[in-house]
């Protein structure tokens, strides 16, 4: 398989954006025809058809698409089921599949997130949580042409809670918590065929040029634009030129209330892709 860096690279040129478009199906805001009356389970096919219209109405305009497993496995073994049909509808679009499982574990158990993320849901990449160490991060590297992004600094309130904190590595070098996990995702992924990519907040944009400044060819998933208070410019900025996808989430699949949804999402999707173009 062509290596993951080509694939961001061509899946940017095809859609003319370095656009994300999150896939996280909530109940409470999906439009009435989705979501009403329907029981939690019966709310999964809604689920579906809604992400499926998304990634219709925004393809165009989106290098990526991230499906949230929470908001799917929510709903139980339906949501599974949901969670296959929006899968497919992303690889028919012809653009990047990013699965957000935030998968971590021992070894063993990594291996099996690795197989069904890749194997069985056929990802081009995962987010990883990397905090049980090297061996956890190594299962989602061992498959070839895919990208493992490891998160890193964070874009929720909490991140800086124990991801700024400074620790003594191996070596006596002191720097913060996430360096040395980027750091230790690039030792990890060494002699593996997959690719390490970060997951760096724009929330965070000053720890995002650090990590570019560390890792100029690293491709980074940046979330927290729009609904979470980053801004375009500062990522931009802060990328320097770098491989990227930039998600939104709740700012596009929730751009409308309601009615004409699709159209709103469409909208909102092209007005951040231009406004991510450099
Ligand atoms: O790994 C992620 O995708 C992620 C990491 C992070 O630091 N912050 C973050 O918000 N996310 C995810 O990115 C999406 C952000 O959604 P919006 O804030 O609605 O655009 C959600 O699916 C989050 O789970």
């Amino acid at each position: 398989m062509t290596p993951f860096p080509a694939r961001l690279a061509a899946a940017s040129g095809a859609s003319g954006s370095v656009l994300c478009v999150g896939l996280d199906p909530d109940p409470e805001r999906m439009p009435a025809a989705f979501a009403s009356g329907a029981s939690e389970t019966a709310g999964a096919t809604g689920a579906a058809a809604f992400c499926r219209a998304i990634v219709e109405a925004t393809a165009e305009r989106a290098a990526a698409f991230k499906p949230n497993l929470a908001f799917f496995e929510a709903y139980g073994p339906d949501g599974w089921d949901a969670l296959d049909a929006v899968c497919e509808a992303v690889r028919a679009s012809g653009r990047l599949l990013i699965l957000d499982g935030k998968r971590g574990d021992i070894g063993n158990t990594g291996r099996r997130y690795a197989t069904s993320l890749y194997d069985r849901l056929l990802g081009d990449a995962s987010t990883v949580a990397p905090y049980m160490g090297s061996d956890s991060v190594a299962p989602f590297l061992e498959h070839e042409g895919r990208c493992a992004f490891v998160l890193v600094t964070t874009s929720n309130p909490g991140g800086a809670d124990l991801q700024a904190l400074v620790a003594r590595g191996a070596d006596g070098d002191e720097r913060s918590l996430w360096r040395h996990t980027a750091d230790m995702a690039i030792r990890a992924g060494d002699g593996l065929p997959g690719t390490v990519g970060f997951v760096a907040g724009a929330t965070r944009p000053e720890l995002l040029a650090e990590i570019r400044e560390a890792y100029p060819e690293a491709p980074l998933l940046v979330p927290g634009v729009g609904a979470q208070g980053g801004t375009a410019g500062d990522v931009l900025r802060a990328n320097a030129g770098g491989p990227i996808l930039v998600n939104s989430s709740r700012g596009i699949l929730y751009a409308s209330g309601g009615d004409g949804f699709e159209r709103a999402a469409r909208e909102a999707a092209s007005r951040l892709a231009d406004s991510l173009a450099p």
